[in-house]
């Protein structure tokens, strides 16, 4: 059985379609990237996947509990995890005293394993908290009772590049421990890093589901070469080559045939300086699905 599996998800508010007809499962111990620009809709699916909303049509079972049968998703929240866009909390408490309410509720025994690695000033008050505190915070409480699957709206807003970066490295360690992590961003080279899968949502509709190994390998390598006479693309005479542009010695593409052809094209010049590399995320995804943002 899938972690979450969303059938025809549909939510309306008035007029405006925050989710239409949304089909998408997750499976277990994996990492999905939830991504699309502001106003796309994420929050609202998550929203209904926590069953703090109903949806208007369709549903979504999570750790087999439909979102729609309240005391079978009472009974699974023991077993998720859950950040907030933005946490709910009193401003006159201290962290350990919000760490200390929500223990009672569901239970911390991994409180002090996530204190060593996210490290908000927990003897201050919460509303003193800077953005990035407050996110350490909400992590720390998200994981600390050991949940099977953890839902996450925009997680990495506000964390430093190292804190990112631990913070990637535990979702992939918990990922590898069975653990399940469903998360929004806007930021597509962000969860590059770490998600395993991602779906696209624009206006409320889902664009596309991907594995992102094998988006970028579809997406090709970005090649820069230097040679001693000016190249065109047509000089290279090789199927595979996208977006050439040059100026002077230097030629730069993205290359999506084969390389034994590219070499050969290429023995017969003299080449002054060579970079082969990953092309960014976000480019491979314009390639493929246009549009402006994600
Ligand atoms: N309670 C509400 N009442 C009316 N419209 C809403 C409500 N909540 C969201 N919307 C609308 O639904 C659409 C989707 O919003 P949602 O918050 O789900 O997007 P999002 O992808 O999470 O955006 P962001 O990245 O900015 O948080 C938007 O057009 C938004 O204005």
């Amino acid at each position: 059985m899938a972690a979450i599996e969303v059938e025809g998800l549909t939510k309306a508010y008035g007029d405006t379609l925050a989710n239409d007809h949304l089909d998408f499962a997750i499976e277990r111990g994996e990492i999905f990237g939830y991504l699309g620009p502001n106003g796309a809709g994420k929050s609202t699916t998550i929203r209904q996947l926590m069953g703090f909303q109903s949806p208007t049509a369709g549903t979504a079972r999570v750790l087999g509990a439909d979102v729609r049968d309240e005391a079978a998703l009472r009974e699974t929240r023991a077993r998720i995890g859950f950040l907030p866009g933005e946490l709910a909390f009193t401003p006159s408490v201290t962290g350990d005293e919000f760490l200390d309410y929500q223990a009672a509720l569901k239970g911390g025994e991994r409180r002090d394993e996530l204190l060593d690695l996210f490290t908000p000033p927990l003897d201050r008050k919460i509303r003193e908290y800077s953005t990035g505190n407050k996110q350490m915070l909400g992590i720390v409480q998200a994981f600390m009772h050991d949940p099977d699957l953890v839902v996450m709206d925009e997680p990495t807003s506000g964390l430093d590049p190292l804190k990112q970066e631990a913070f990637n490295r535990f979702l992939r360690a918990e990922r590898d421990r069975g653990k399940t992590v469903f998360f929004s961003s806007h930021v597509l080279g962000e969860v590059r890093r770490v998600c395993d899968r991602v779906g696209i949502i624009r206006e409320g509709r889902l664009v596309t589901v991907e594995d992102v190994e094998e988006l970028l390998a579809r997406g090709g390598k970005r090649v820069r070469v230097h040679t001693e006479a000016p190249l065109t693309a047509a000089d290279l005479g090789v199927d595979g080559i996208v977006d050439f542009a040059a100026e002077g010695g230097e030629a730069q593409f993205t290359f999506t045939g084969d390389y034994d052809a590219l070499f050969a094209a290429l023995a017969a010049r003299r080449i002054v300086d060579i970079e082969i590399d990953e092309p960014p995320i976000e480019d491979v995804f314009m390639h493929f699905y246009g549009g402006d943002d994600a």
